[in-house]
């Protein structure tokens, strides 16, 4: 069953184009990495379901949510949209987190606006908090969000997302922030805890390989489009379109020790400024004449003229 669908979603900001035609379902239960370099519009696209678009946005196509058109939904249902099935988790976990507030009051926020009594709401709470690997919880309730560091505190904000029961997670570069051991255990966690509940994820990252370890598949992203959409556990072997092959390249995995880091050669386009062919012509080591001319449609897995013939 899909729960999450764009279709030809494209998305403007005081006129200027962010997101074209972006189209991709999500299966309940799936996990889906989307992938790309600054400013392709990961972010946009996963706002868009929870219509956290900036102020003089305008939309174009549809993103669903268990069928229902989101941009068509009410005062009341957007709300419980995003109280209830659908829970973000951002990059900067301080950026979310009431500073002057405890984590307890974040952690029952939500619970006690629903009609849960304080003493089931922090027992919840502190549940919550054990289940994400944060020990001695009841003790961390009482803490305010400075006393905690970002691996701890990002935990919190898992906690949370999870606490309500959402049927969909969107977590946008959840771990950027945070130092690179910390990184894998906030991953782990929130992987772990998805698995565990069946809950759908958006996952927002840089790193390709994380989004392979994390997800079933993923959607590579550039200059506002997706440009191919590839089992996570054949990213190596199926990746065709040219700028994931690029992206992954240029990893620093992708070179022997000592060797210089490889980059995606040339500047990122974005939506505004990409050409009126193949967003990556400008960039592409095998683009042709019909590639900056004519835009390719998505066949199969990619958007690429030169899978088109194969
Ligand atoms: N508040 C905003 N107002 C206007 N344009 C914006 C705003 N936020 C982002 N954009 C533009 O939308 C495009 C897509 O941005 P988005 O943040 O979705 O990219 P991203 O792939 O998530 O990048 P990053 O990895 O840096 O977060 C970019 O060209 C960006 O400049």
């Amino acid at each position: 069953m899909t729960l999450l669908q764009f279709d030809r979603l494209t998305v403007a900001v005081s006129g200027r184009p962010v997101l074209r035609r972006v189209t991709l379902d999500v299966a309940a239960g799936e996990a889906v990495g989307l992938v790309g370099e600054s400013g392709s519009g990961k972010s946009m696209t996963v706002r868009s379901v929870m219509r956290l678009l900036p102020a003089g946005a305008t939309v174009g196509g549809t993103v669903r949510f268990d069928g229902a058109d989101v941009g068509a939904l009410d005062a009341a249902g957007l709300r419980r949209m995003r109280s209830r099935d659908v829970a973000m988790v951002f990059q900067d976990p301080r950026a979310v987190v009431n500073p002057v507030r405890t984590v307890g009051d974040f952690l029952t926020e939500v619970l006690r606006d629903q009609g849960t009594g304080r003493s089931e709401a922090t027992r919840r709470a502190a549940a919550a908090l054990s289940e994400v690997g944060v020990g001695d919880a009841m003790r961390r309730l009482q803490q305010r969000p400075y006393e905690l560091s970002g691996g701890l505190l990002q935990r919190v904000v898992i906690a949370a997302a999870l606490l309500t029961g959402p049927r969909l997670i969107l977590a946008d570069e959840p771990t950027t922030a945070l130092d690179t051991t910390t990184q894998e255990e906030v991953v782990a966690i929130l992987a772990e805890q998805r698995r565990l509940r069946g809950t759908t994820l958006m996952f927002i990252t840089h790193d390709l390989e994380l989004a392979a370890a994390v997800c079933d598949r993923i959607a590579v992203m550039y200059a506002g489009e997706i440009v191919e959409i590839l089992p996570a556990a054949r990213l190596h072997s199926d990746a065709r379109h040219p700028y994931t092959r690029a992206l992954l390249g240029s990893r620093p995995g992708a070179v022997a020790p000592g060797e210089r880091l490889r980059t995606v050669p040339g500047v990122p386009q974005s939506a505004l400024t990409a050409p009126p062919g193949c967003v990556f012509a400008d960039r592409c080591p095998h683009a042709e004449a019909r590639c900056r001319d004519v835009r390719p449609v998505f066949t199969g897995s990619a958007a690429c003229h030169l899978l088109e013939v194969l």
